[in-house]
Parts: structure tokens; C-alpha cells; sequence
């Protein structure tokens, strides 16, 4: 009997719990929904997915299909062509999401069929981590010990690449890979082969993870993982990944494993609370805080493009624009000087990343949005304030990630700093002290 495995942010044969549960009685039919969502993506991000689900192709044999159209539609279609009972699928949290699965549910169940969720993105599924009277965690901390305590399973076996029924396709991935980025091209392409990938998470295991602990703030160093892209199109699971650091000992696995317990955390937040995609979970700032007009619109672009006379601020936004990722510690300083500094609200930078970013992942976007702007789940968000240069000087002591990106640093050519950080610092602190005085006098 043939069953429908329907392709999501998993496209891989390893770890796979929904892929496994479809090839359990016969071949599975697999398919990706090329949706409008999709055509709404930044052409780099379309790009790489179109590659991934390339490389899935190629490793089954040629005979994963992908379909124009909603999934409810698409996958409707290939259920009745196979003439399948039942669909898999990994179960998503996110607001979007959850509407495609109760879609695709709804349109399988009035045709006599069957959507079966599997799995999740994540080692334990969001909403899973409670406290002891059954409430959510509010706090990171807290959080991830339980996480930790509630544990996960280990990696699912390997999916059998032969086992695959045919489905045909209307999509032309080869088109979509080789120039869907035409107008947004990256400076280096990403890997997406699920086998490098993942040589590449064993290699990194091997070499560079030692160093994670002491050099994952350097941008100049650039020792991190690189995970954040294939973990976002789901080419390698974080099971997988945690399997692999259980068994190496001391400070850096421990570290890597919480910068995971960060993205659950984040999944978690935005399951739980699907508002805080676009609204502020605490709204710390008074409505009249923020920026507006042409002067706000000119002080975005410049940050956009990196040119605020800040040399961290304006290598981070360079590095974006030529790559599609920011480290960590740079989208910090840059999401803080965007609020901060310019007193524009983080939905606006956020929206850009989401065009930027190749690891673009709605939630860890957006709460990490929230988190540098003070209105998510933090205890105290007040002082978060970076100072671009002091930042700067402490993690990138040779000015190599700033030449790097900023050429023209130390020349006439370059801009004087757009702002005087300590004024507009003790503006943000002023803002966020009216605010708190306004949430407490309600
Ligand atoms: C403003 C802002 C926006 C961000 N947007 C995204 C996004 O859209 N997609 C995304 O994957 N990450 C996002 N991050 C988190 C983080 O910057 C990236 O995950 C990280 O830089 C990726 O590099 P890496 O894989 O080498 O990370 P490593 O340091 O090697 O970490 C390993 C993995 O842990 C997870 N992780 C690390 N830091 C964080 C974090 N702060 N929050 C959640 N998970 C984390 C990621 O899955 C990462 O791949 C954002 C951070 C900020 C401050």
C-alpha cells in the first residue's frame, strides 16, 4: 500500500520519523507543495530550497515530485493519483504552519483520506516542556533545564532511498535552483547535499567544536557551527545534532547544546504565544518612542546598507547582503543599534532579515528580535543596550571582520558615525523608563 509522505522543512532521509512512518507499508509517494508561500520568499531562499529538494531528488532515484499549488490542493492530488489512505508529515508550531496542516487535514478528511503528524522540527516538541502545575516556562533559563531533564529520543534509522513511489512533477527544480536567485545573488553558495551536510556537522564535531566555547563570539573567527542553514530547511535535525555532541565531553558540546535549547525555547514561545510574530510580547516602549518619516526612512536605508559609520554595525549588514547569514554576536550589535540607536521598531528590521537571511526561521527571527529590543520573554531587558564600538574592539580585536567586510574603513571614503550612541542610549533609557512607568500606572 502506498502512502503519502508529505515534504515540509525535512527534506532528508536521515532521522526522519514522518518519511519512516510513510515507507512502513510500501513505497512512499513524496512531495513538496510549491506553494504561493514559496513565490513570497526572497529569491536566495528559493533558490536553496529548490537545491535542497534537488539533492532529495537525486538521492532517491528521481522520483520525488514537487507541485505547484496550496498543499491542501497538492496534496490532496497526489493522495488520490496513488490512490492513498493515509498522508505523513512532521508537525509544525508555527502560526503559518499549523494553517497548512489543518488545511491539508481538513481538505484529506472530506475525501475519505487521512493527515498523520510525525514528528517536529525540534527535539521536543513545542508546548511539551512544562512546569510542574503545567504552565509554560516564561524564562530561558528554567527552560532549558527542563528541556534537558524531559530529554529526547535518539536519531530515527535511515529512510530506504529505494523505497519511493513516483510522483510526477510541474515544477522545473532545475530552473528554480540555477536562477531563482538571479536577482538576489549570494556571494558563496551554501551547501545543500544532505550527505555533505552532514559530513560537514561530523567534521565540524571533530575539529572546530573544541574551539566553540571560547571563540563562538567572534565574528572574526568564524569557529560556530554553520548549522543555522541546513537546521532551517530541515536537511539535518537537531537529534541528530545533540546525539552527536552527547558524546563528546566538557564545556563546548554543553555550550552548542544550549545555543539548541535557544532555538526549542524560541519555537516554544511563538507556539504558545502565535502574536509575538508580529507584536511585542511586553510592549516595554511608549507608542510615541519610535521614529517616523523621512528622516527614519533614510536612517533604515543606511543601516540596510551598511553604511552608518558604526564599522561592526555596517560589516554585520555587508556581510548579510553578500552571504544571507550575520554572526550571531554582529546580529545582536546591529538589531540593537536599529532600536536603539535609530529608535525604529524591531518589526522593521526583522522584515529585512526576513528577506536577507538564507537560515531565515520565523521564530528564532522574530523572538530574537524581540529579545534585543527588550519586549520578549527576558527578566532584564532593560540595560541590553551594545555599544557598537566597545563591541567591536572586544570581539573583533584585530579589525579583522571589519576590514573584511568595510574596505574602505579608514579612508575619506568612509561616513562619520550617523549618531552619537551615548546620547541616543540615554534616549532608549528614558523610553524604556516612561514605558515601564506607563505599564505600571494601567
Ligand atoms: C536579530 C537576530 C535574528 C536572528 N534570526 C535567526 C533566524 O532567522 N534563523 C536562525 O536560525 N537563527 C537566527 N538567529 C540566531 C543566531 O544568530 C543564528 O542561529 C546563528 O548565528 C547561526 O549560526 P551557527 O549555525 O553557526 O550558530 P551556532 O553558534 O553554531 O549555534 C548552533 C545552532 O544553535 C541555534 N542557535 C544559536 N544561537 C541561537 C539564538 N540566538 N537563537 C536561537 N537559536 C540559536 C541555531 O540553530 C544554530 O544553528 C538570530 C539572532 C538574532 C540576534
Amino acid at each position: 500500500m502506498t502512502s503519502v509522505w508529505w515534504i515540509r522543512r525535512d527534506a532528508r532521509l536521515a532521522d526522519n520519523p514522518a518519511l519512516l512512518a510513510a515507507q512502513e507499508d510500501g513505497p512512499a509517494a513524496a512531495v513538496f507543495a510549491w506553494s504561493r508561500g514559496v513565490h513570497l520568499w526572497s529569491g536566495r531562499r528559493r533558490a536553496h530550497l529548490a537545491r535542497a529538494l534537488w539533492s532529495l531528488r537525486e538521492d532517491t532515484g528521481g522520483v520525488v515530485g514537487v507541485r505547484r499549488g496550496d498543499p491542501a490542493d497538492a496534496i490532496l492530488a497526489v493522495a488520490r493519483e496513488h490512490d492513498a489512505r493515509t498522508v505523513f508529515a512532521a508537525r509544525e508550531a508555527s502560526p503559518a504552519g499549523i494553517r497548512a496542516q489543518d488545511a491539508v487535514a481538513a481538505a484529506l478528511e472530506v475525501d475519505g483520506r487521512e493527515l498523520r503528524l510525525v514528528g517536529t522540527p525540534y527535539a521536543v516538541a513545542p508546548g511539551r516542556v512544562v512546569k510542574g502545575d503545567g504552565t509554560e516556562y516564561k524564562v530561558f533559563t528554567p527552560f532549558s533545564h527542563a528541556w534537558r531533564e524531559h530529554g529526547w529520543h535518539a536519531p530515527a534509522e535511515h529512510a530506504d532511498p529505494g523505497g519511493f513511489a513516483r510522483v510526477e512533477s510541474d515544477v522545473d527544480l532545475d530552473q528554480a535552483a540555477a536562477h531563482g536567485d538571479a536577482d538576489d545573488l549570494l556571494a558563496e553558495r551554501h551547501e545543500f547535499r544532505e550527505e555533505r551536510v552532514l559530513a560537514a556537522w561530523d567534521d565540524y564535531v571533530a575539529g572546530d567544536l573544541a574551539r566553540y566555547a571560547t571563540e563562538r563570539d567572534r565574528p572574526d573567527l568564524d569557529s560556530t557551527s554553520h548549522l543555522s542553514v541546513p537546521l532551517a530547511y530541515g536537511q539535518i535535525h537537531p537529534r541528530t545534532v545533540l546525539a552527536a555532541t552527547a558524546a563528546v565531553r566538557g564545556e563546548a558540546a554543553r555550550r552548542l547544546e544550549s545555543e539548541l535549547a535557544w532555538r526549542e525555547f524560541h519555537a516554544d514561545v511563538l507556539f504558545r504565544h502565535p502574536s509575538a510574530q508580529h507584536e511585542s510580547l511586553t510592549p516595554a516602549l511608549p507608542d510615541d518612542a519610535w521614529a517616523t518619516g523621512a528622516e527614519a526612512d533614510e536612517a533604515f536605508m543606511a543601516w540596510r546598507d551598511g553604511r552608518t559609520g558604526f564599522p561592526l554595525v555596517d560589516a554585520g549588514m555587508r556581510q548579510l547582503a553578500a552571504t544571507g547569514t550575520m554572526h550571531n554576536r554582529v546580529r545582536m550589535v546591529v538589531a540593537s543599534f536599529l532600536v536603539k540607536d535609530l529608535h525604529l521598531p524591531w518589526q522593521r528590521g526583522a522584515s529585512y532579515f526576513r528577506r536577507a537571511l538564507l537560515d531565515y526561521d520565523h521564530a528564532q527571527n522574530q523572538l530574537n528580535w524581540q529579545w534585543v529590543a527588550g519586549t520578549g520573554r527576558d527578566a532584564a531587558p532593560f540595560f541590553r543596550i551594545f555599544n557598537p564600538t566597545s563591541q567591536a574592539e572586544r570581539y573583533d580585536p584585530e579589525r579583522r571582520y571589519v576590514e573584511r567586510w568595510v574596505a574602505e574603513v579608514d579612508t575619506p571614503a568612509y561616513p562619520a558615525p550617523m549618531v552619537d550612541h551615548a546620547a541616543e542610549r540615554a534616549v532608549a533609557l528614558a523610553d524604556l523608563k516612561r514605558g515601564k512607568e506607563a505599564r505600571a500606572a494601567r
